[in-house]
């Protein structure tokens, strides 16, 4: 679960990200973020993984106070969030293996394991005869599959994604958002920010709509 109760965000240089955000996602949802660009999304997935913290409020995420959270806790908390970035950003001198196994080899996981769970991760996502490649010669869809792959490979609870399809054509934009529902099927708990209204309300998901730093609507309808 994650819930967010009355939370505020001030940067150091004094600007409001957020204001008195709240809100709860129950384990297994799907939801979707939405808003301007400014308007506070980046920063509030940021708090979830607690690369940023709350100025003010209580972040909690599978009932752990996150302001609270010891530095030593955090990894263990990032370890349970896989997440995906618009940019993907793959690393383009190792193959599409190498970059989806990436987050197994820091965990030190067993070679075996390795390979075996990352080509489960490269055919959930359609890509396993693409393994061999380097994702520059992949198409701008494929590689941000190779970015969700990487994202899921070590299983997490919850999946957490910044405009993941902020590069690419509607087209292949609905089949990545389908992509993040086939995981939600299998119990994922999902939260997508994305200022595509189009395809976020073509989802049928609730959606969490931030203005200036404010949650002004949390629903299925679009405002
Ligand atoms: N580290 C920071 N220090 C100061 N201000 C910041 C910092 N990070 C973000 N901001 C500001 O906080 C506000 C919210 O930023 P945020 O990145 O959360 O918005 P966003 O909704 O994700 O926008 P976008 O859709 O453009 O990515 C913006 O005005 C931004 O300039």
């Amino acid at each position: 679960m994650i819930r967010f109760d009355n939370v505020s965000k001030r940067y150091e240089n004094g600007h409001e990200a957020l204001k008195q955000v709240s809100f709860t996602l129950m384990p297994g949802e799907m939801c979707f973020l939405t808003g301007h660009s400014g308007a506070g999304k980046s920063t509030l997935l940021k708090l979830i993984m607690r690369m940023e913290k709350a100025t003010q409020g209580l972040v909690m995420v599978h009932d752990r106070n996150l302001s609270q959270m010891a530095d030593r806790h955090v990894p263990h908390l990032r370890r349970n969030i896989g997440v995906v970035f618009q940019n993907h950003q793959l690393l383009f001198d190792r193959s599409v293996f190498d970059n989806v196994a990436l987050p197994l080899v820091i965990e030190g996981a067993d070679p075996s394991d390795i390979a075996r769970r990352v080509r489960a991760a490269l055919d959930k996502v359609g890509l396993l005869n693409k393994e061999k490649l380097s994702p520059i010669m992949l198409s701008g869809g494929e590689q941000q599959r190779v970015g969700i792959a990487r994202a899921v490979v070590t299983r997490p609870p919850i999946i957490l994604a910044d405009e993941p399809t902020g590069n690419l054509d509607p087209k292949l934009s609905a089949e990545v958002m389908h992509l993040f529902r086939q995981f939600n099927e299998t119990g994922v708990t999902i939260l997508i920010a994305s200022h595509d209204l189009d395809l976020v309300y073509s989802m049928g998901n609730r959606v969490l709509t931030l203005k200036d730093g404010f949650m002004i609507s949390d629903g299925n309808n679009a405002v």
